[in-house]
């Protein structure tokens, strides 16, 4: 079903309420699902249920749909959501309080029964209960580190907490003092309700809607002023409300998936936005020199230029819109092989235009077709081409470039990716589409329901390959591969691209490669060179003051990204910027999709000028503009290194990255990182190699990101021995 093939299913975030009070109660009673589950909206109902869920999740007021109900959420780290509006998950990380069409109410981190806000507040990263805007009241102060804002935050407004907004509420968060919290204000003893709607508040524009939270949570604040805003996970938290109105109570499988009704926004269709992005940087023209091995029979010559490489006419008209005036090297190449048909399997280093690279031969060839996309009699889509991505955020990505490189054709590009409602994206795909783009999770429920099937596919691509054929996604391409609608290799053009290609990989890879040809741009797996990389030996109870350091000497118009091995780590790192007043917000496989859309939307847009991620963001993702790239924790595979640091020194710009060293945590790494630099021509600090000894060889095949083309060579190993790889639900 649907979650078990999701790419970062948010199933394994809810056990929450239980898992983090203090006191050892049954969780959540009365309108809950589950002993786990912290009550939620949509599924139960009762208008108002009060007092379940003894710690995490209260669970909503009463909103409609998912108010409540994603209120439970709220359980998470602290207290409990509340949430009486729709469509917004009361306290997300943060307790409590609903909101009401908010997005993630209850903040972030924050606490803080109710606000009334919508739009993503109480959260992001900022803190608190609260709500990013309000002008008038001010009485909450939610102590714990962001008690800066609280309280007094009218004006400058991004929070204020707990209660005291609405008629009921008390004070959200007392007990803190304004400076630090030393009662870690409480999560809103009646989280408050929001107030009143009064859509004429506003704040950037955007517009409030009255009347959040349900119970904040009685206790959910705890005591301790300590990380996450109210008490690190709350005491009791909830008596929060019970979940959603107008539904039924508390009867619902506890198995039955949680049910997503996030309905992104549209795309932008203006041209100034889809044609603004990254454009080459002054290292472009260096591409020339890089080293290009083709392998394989029969490989067309490369392309020289995007006039004389034979694509449609108004494919070129596009690139040149998009300002691309020459090829880079795996354009050059891999144009014409996937234009011929071939099966590829490509690897280029990070930014180097490898999306376009299979888009513009496969558009240019469903053009030729002039084949129109169709739905089965049953209703399902039928696409001609199917692009996988292990990430959500990639795949939106990858739709926009398809849209935008389609411009001005028949060409339909469709999109379905997880953490959204199905029913919306659905609806996008009746009248069939020409392009999917789909995470693996998302699209095999579609499969099993019945709404799409490859009969008609000639072309699909794993971007990202390695990774979607490790150990996290294998078995979900082995199911789409080996679908009975899906047309047998070598009926269909299968490309895979990556900047890293493990020879254990490249082995499953061949399984689905007819003839293939096999393209390297420079070192397998190497680091991109315009990125310089650093070293600092940084034990880890110092890293967040060296990140610190580091942040405040940046230009203020930089922008960085962080990035740590664990979603707690990455809530935690946010919420110290945050407390630090540096702009930051966070994306990590927890958060609602909401949020980490808007968290890259508003990092993309320089709203906030950090972004601290788990590996989530490492890999494909294309932001202008980042400068710098800090592993604040190092990653446990060199393959992922590669990917986080290739977020910077894109398309010819130079960036940097600079990397903490434990060597507690990350000895281990050492070979291949010596390896990486040494194959990107930069210096090795002494003390790293220090550190190598002992630890291994320096052999840089199949543990790290890079390999030669395995029909070369005597590669033996078994499959079994690929590296394991996080879990999803680590990032
Ligand atoms: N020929 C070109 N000229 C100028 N800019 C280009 C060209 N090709 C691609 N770009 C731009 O370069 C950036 C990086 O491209 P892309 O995201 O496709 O890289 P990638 O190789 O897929 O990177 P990653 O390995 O990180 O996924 C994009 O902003 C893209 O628009």
């Amino acid at each position: 079903m649907d979650d078990d093939w999701e790419e970062d299913s948010p199933q394994h975030g809810w056990g929450i309420g239980n898992e983090l009070g203090s006191t050892p109660v049954q969780s959540n009673q009365g309108s809950s699902k589950t002993n786990n589950f912290s009550s939620f909206g949509d599924s139960f109902g009762g208008n108002r249920n009060e007092g379940f869920g003894e710690r995490g999740g209260g669970g909503g007021g009463r909103g409609n749909y998912q108010g409540g109900g994603r209120g439970g959420r709220g359980g998470r780290y602290n207290s409990d959501g509340g949430g009486f509006g729709n469509n917004g998950f009361g306290g997300d990380y943060g307790g409590g309080g609903g909101f009401r069409n908010g997005d993630n109410g209850g903040g972030f981190r924050g606490r803080g029964g109710g606000f009334r806000g919508n739009n993503r507040f109480g959260g992001d990263n900022e803190g608190g209960g609260g709500f990013k805007s309000f002008n008038q009241e001010n009485s909450g102060f939610g102590g714990n580190q962001f008690s800066k804002f609280g309280g007094e935050s009218q004006n400058d407004n991004k929070f204020g907490f707990g209660g005291s907004f609405g008629s009921s509420g008390n004070d959200g968060g007392f007990d803190g003092d304004s400076g630090g919290g030393r009662r870690g204000g409480r999560g809103g003893f009646r989280g408050g309700r929001g107030g009143q709607r009064n859509d004429s508040d506003s704040f950037n524009g955007e517009s409030f809607g009255g009347f959040g939270g349900g119970r904040g949570g009685r206790r959910g604040g705890g005591d301790s002023g300590n990380d996450f805003g109210g008490g690190r996970f709350g005491n009791d938290g909830g008596s929060g409300g019970g979940g959603g109105f107008n539904r039924q109570g508390g009867n619902e499988d506890e198995n039955a998936p949680r049910k997503e009704l996030y309905i992104p926004p549209d795309l932008s269709m203006d041209e100034k936005d889809l044609f603004d992005s990254n454009t080459a940087g002054i290292n472009f023209s260096k591409y020339d020199n890089i080293k290009v091995e083709v392998n394989g029979e029969g490989a067309p010559p490369p392309m020289e230029d995007f006039t004389h490489g034979g694509l449609r006419d108004v494919l070129i008209e596009n690139v040149l819109k998009a300002k691309y005036t020459k090829p880079t090297p795996i354009q050059k190449y891999a144009i014409p092989m996937i234009k011929g048909k071939r099966d590829l399997m490509a690897c280029a280093q990070t930014g180097s235009g490898k999306t376009a690279a299979f888009l513009l031969p496969i558009m240019h060839s469903l053009l030729e077709d002039k084949d129109h996309p169709t739905v089965s009699p049953t209703g399902a889509t039928q696409p001609f081409c199917v692009i996988l991505s292990p990430t959500r955020e990639l795949a939106i990505q990858i739709h926009k470039e398809a849209v935008k490189f389609s411009l001005g054709t028949i060409i339909r590009v469709g999109l379905i990716y997880g953490g959204t409602a199905s029913f919306h994206q659905n609806n996008k795909l009746t009248g069939g589409v020409h392009i999917l783009v789909a995470t693996p999770g998302r699209m095999g429920d579609y499969v099993n329901r019945g709404r799409l099937c490859f009969e008609k596919v000639k072309f699909v691509v794993l971007d990202e390959a390695d990774r979607m054929l490790d150990m996290g996604f294998q078995q979900d391409i082995e199911r789409m591969m080996s679908n009975a609608s899906m047309p047998q290799t070598g009926s269909k053009t299968t490309v895979m691209f990556s900047a890293t290609f493990p020879q254990d990989i490249q082995k499953i890879a061949s399984k689905y490669l007819n003839n293939y040809l096999y393209v390297v741009v420079g070192m397998v797996g190497g680091a991109c060179s315009d990125v310089e990389q650093q070293f600092l030996e940084v034990p880890k109870f110092e890293k967040r003051d060296k990140l610190l350091e580091i942040l405040r000497a940046q230009k203020p118009d930089h922008k960085v990204m962080v990035f740590v091995e664990t979603k707690k780590t990455c809530d935690f790192v946010a919420a110290y910027l945050c407390e630090e007043n540096v702009s930051s917000t966070s994306i990590h496989g927890d958060r609602e999709q909401q949020q980490r859309e808007s968290a890259i939307r508003d990092f993309t847009k320089g709203k906030h000028t950090v972004l601290v991620a788990t590996s989530v963001a490492a890999r494909g993702i294309d932001i202008a503009g980042v400068e710098l790239v800090i592993n604040y924790d190092l990653p446990k595979e060199v393959s992922d290194y590669v990917h986080r640091i290739g977020r910077t020194g894109r398309v010819g710009h130079t960036g940097t990255a600079i990397s903490f060293f434990d060597e507690k945590f990350d000895k281990d790494l050492v070979p291949n990182l010596i390896n990486i630099l040494a194959q990107a021509q930069q210096d090795i600090p002494e003390w790293l190699q220090n550190h190598a000894s002992g630890v291994g060889s320096f052999g840089f095949q199949s543990s790290s990101g890079g390999a030669a083309d395995i029909r070369n060579s005597n590669f033996s190993s078994a499959i079994a021995t690929a590296a394991p790889v996080a879990e999803e639900d680590e990032w």
